[in-house]
């Protein structure tokens, strides 16, 4: 007789991030709507940094124009990216090659390659925060040029409502998102992972790291799993699937700070586990330049998001000193 012992466990299910309905926010139907939305979020943001919403506002059709935006520019020749190398640009626009990024402890470069855009000023401003964009020479407009445009305005606006969803949910009046959005530094990168098969060993798409500003906006070409979120109360990665119309949105550095921690920011990083490429876009949605702390407005500590943006590249890149001069640190 074969004794059967006590059934085994059940494997605990596998963690996900919370996903979030905006459209509640976006246009209230009932009393309570927008107050139940900023409860979600706020419990979201301060468990785990990183959440994923719906009813967002980004129309799905520009979602697809981004993803053929991105096909194209990546699809160019090499040379022809590298003549639009963001090290040559002053406001650090344009196309950073795969393996330039290697961050403290990592054996290995990242293994993506990318191309900043943000908003495009006529002129070089405020030593490189505001200025021109770089626009690929063999690309008509239509293809690149104005999709990337109205995808990048549209991604700004979710930004900032994530913005005003983060003021309210520690007690702030939501219109103190306007002064902070006076003129906000955003930029945007768009990003290609190649075929993980093609990488070296333990090199990763993109390595553990927190992102080091405000409200992170995250697209993820449908279908293209890779993201992995730290889970602190687990100690363990959370897997984050790439779903079509579903954005990741996640708190970085300066929201942990200001917020004196009730909104975490989330270590994270990239295996590209789809069969072939992935390419994803992150929107990165910092505040004005002048601005401080409007999640915590009394807080004593009066520094300024350009600050903190020179503090952090400085020891990165070649920040000028009128860069360094113009936002007030010596
Ligand atoms: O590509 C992704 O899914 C994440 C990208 C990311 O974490 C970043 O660019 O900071
Ligand atoms: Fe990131």
């Amino acid at each position: 007789m074969t004794q059967t012992g006590p059934a085994a466990p059940a494997p605990a299910p596998a963690p996900a991030l919370p996903l979030i309905d905006l459209s509640p926010y976006l246009a209230p139907q009932h009393p309570g709507d927008r107050e139940r939305v900023v409860e979600q979020v706020r419990e979201a943001a301060r468990q785990h940094g990183f959440f994923q919403v719906t009813g967002h506002g980004i129309p799905l059709e520009l979602q697809r124009d981004l993803v053929r935006c991105m096909d194209k520019l990546f699809g160019l020749p090499r040379e022809a990216k590298l003549a639009m190398s963001f090290l040559e640009n002053p406001c650090r626009r344009g196309y950073e090659a795969a393996g330039m990024s290697l961050r403290e402890g990592d054996a290995l470069p990242d293994a993506k390659e990318c191309f900043f855009l943000a908003r495009d000023d006529p002129a070089v401003e405020l030593s490189g925060f505001f200025g021109p964009n770089v626009w690929p020479p063999d690309l008509p407009d239509g293809d690149f040029r104005r999709p990337a445009q109205a995808y990048y305005e549209h991604s700004v606006a979710l930004g900032k409502t994530v913005w005003r969803i983060l003021l309210e949910g520690l007690g702030q009046p939501g219109d103190l998102v306007e002064a902070f959005a006076a003129r906000p530094v955003v930029p945007m990168k768009m990003i290609r992972y190649p075929p993980h098969r093609t990488v070296r060993a333990g090199q990763l798409g993109i390595g553990a790291h927190t992102d080091f500003g405000g409200v992170t906006v995250l697209f993820q070409q449908p279908g293209k799993d890779g993201l992995e979120v730290w889970d602190d109360a687990r100690a363990a990665w959370i897997p984050v699937p790439a779903l079509e119309d579903v954005y990741v949105i996640n708190c970085g550095d300066m929201v942990q700070r200001w917020s004196a921690g009730a909104y975490k920011s989330a270590r994270h990083r990239v295996l590209n586990k789809a069969d072939g490429e992935r390419l994803s876009c992150a929107t990165f949605w910092h505040g004005d330049i002048n601005a401080s702390n409007p999640l915590r407005p009394h807080d004593p500590d009066r520094e300024t998001v350009g600050q903190l943006l020179v503090k952090r590249f400085r020891s990165q890149y070649s920040i000028t000193k009128e860069a360094v001069a113009q936002v007030g640190l010596v």
